[in-house]
């Protein structure tokens, strides 16, 4: 479990975190989201003790991660920037992270068959992609079998197979009852692997809750309809409160309403209908919609003009 109070990081005159309080639980996968620059790095080093909070305090297990005498196992985890030296192989890394954290060799190569690094344990570190330098990441933040893990970006630089082999290691890590705390900028890998989330924007919590509750709090489903009679239908649905529009002649998006009652309302007056699906919104536009106002560093989205060198075509 992972508790934050009231935390807060200025750096310098810059407040990277605002004061915010919330609570990972274990047995789930809780997904911090939120746009570039937002604090999520500086929370997550906060803690694990790389970062010391400007006030507030953040625990896990009830401690500070410097008053566990064991943190390691604790809290595993995975940020940016990890050091290790290039010149090491990634099992030489691990046996000394093993060594001196009174861990077994055994488990240097359970991780390195776990994170699929078999084929590559023995090779320089240095000469990893970026890729191979991730699952070593999350294979050092699982050596010590912790109950806490905190992945920050853990998909970043991994190919579509690696992706799935993450989304299913943390659904079984959560599953064993341990604690996942992970970001990522994939919004429909968080969909996916997800529980929980925890959205912030400019250093403070802009909303947090399950995954679909989320969703659910900014944008409505819409249904679509095809009928034959769709007027009829648009107009009977209209006065039950929904809002119609029609992107083509016999088409209806209605939102407002549920499926079962745009169904009943066709039975009721023998209209026919040939469609009706429900449209959950995604996440990514319920992510858009929430940090529209908290994006700091936003892109020019018209095209620049093409730069034409040489003869003119
Ligand atoms: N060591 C530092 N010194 C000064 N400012 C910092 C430092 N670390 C972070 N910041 C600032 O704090 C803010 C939060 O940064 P942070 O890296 O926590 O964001 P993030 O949500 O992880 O962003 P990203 O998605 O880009 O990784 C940013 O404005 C950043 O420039």
């Amino acid at each position: 479990m992972i508790e934050a109070h009231e935390l807060t990081k200025r750096y310098g005159d810059k407040t990277a975190v605002h004061g915010i309080s919330f609570t990972v639980r274990p047995g789930t996968v809780t997904g911090f989201l939120g746009p570039n620059g937002a604090g999520k790095s500086t929370t997550m080093r906060m803690i694990v003790g790389l970062d010391a909070p400007t006030s507030g305090r953040v625990t896990v297990n009830g401690k500070r991660y410097a008053e566990h005498r064991t943190p390691l196992r604790e809290v595993g985890a995975l940020l940016e920037a990890k050091a290790v030296h290039p010149g090491r192989s990634a099992r030489a890394h691990l046996a000394v992270m093993a060594a001196t954290h009174h861990i077994s060799p055994k488990r240097v190569d359970d991780v390195i068959e776990l994170t699929g690094l078999a084929t590559v344990a023995n090779k320089r570190v240095g000469g990893f992609s970026l890729g191979m330098g991730q699952r070593l990441g999350i294979a050092s933040a699982l050596l010590a079998d912790p109950q806490t893990l905190i992945l920050d970006e853990p998909v970043n630089g991994l190919d579509p197979e690696g992706v799935q082999w993450v989304r299913t290691l943390v659904r079984q890590l959560a599953a064993q009852g341990r604690t996942v705390f992970l970001s990522s900028h994939l919004m429909s890998e968080m969909a996916q692997t997800a529980d929980q989330l925890l959205v912030i924007g400019k250093g403070r919590i802009i909303t947090s809750g399950p995954v679909q509750e989320v969703i659910d709090g900014v944008l409505d489903s819409t249904v679509r309809v095809r009928s034959p009679q769709a007027t009829d239908l648009a107009a009977l649905l209209r006065a039950a409160g929904g809002t119609i529009t029609s992107p083509e002649p016999g088409a209806l998006e209605v939102r407002g309403l549920s499926g079962e009652l745009i169904g009943d309302t066709a039975v009721a007056h023998r209209i026919a209908v040939h469609e009706l699906a429900t449209q959950q919104a995604s996440l990514e536009a319920a992510y858009m919609a929430l940090t529209q106002d908290a994006v700091e560093y936003r892109s020019d989205t018209t095209a620049p003009e093409p730069i034409l060198t040489g003869a003119t075509r």
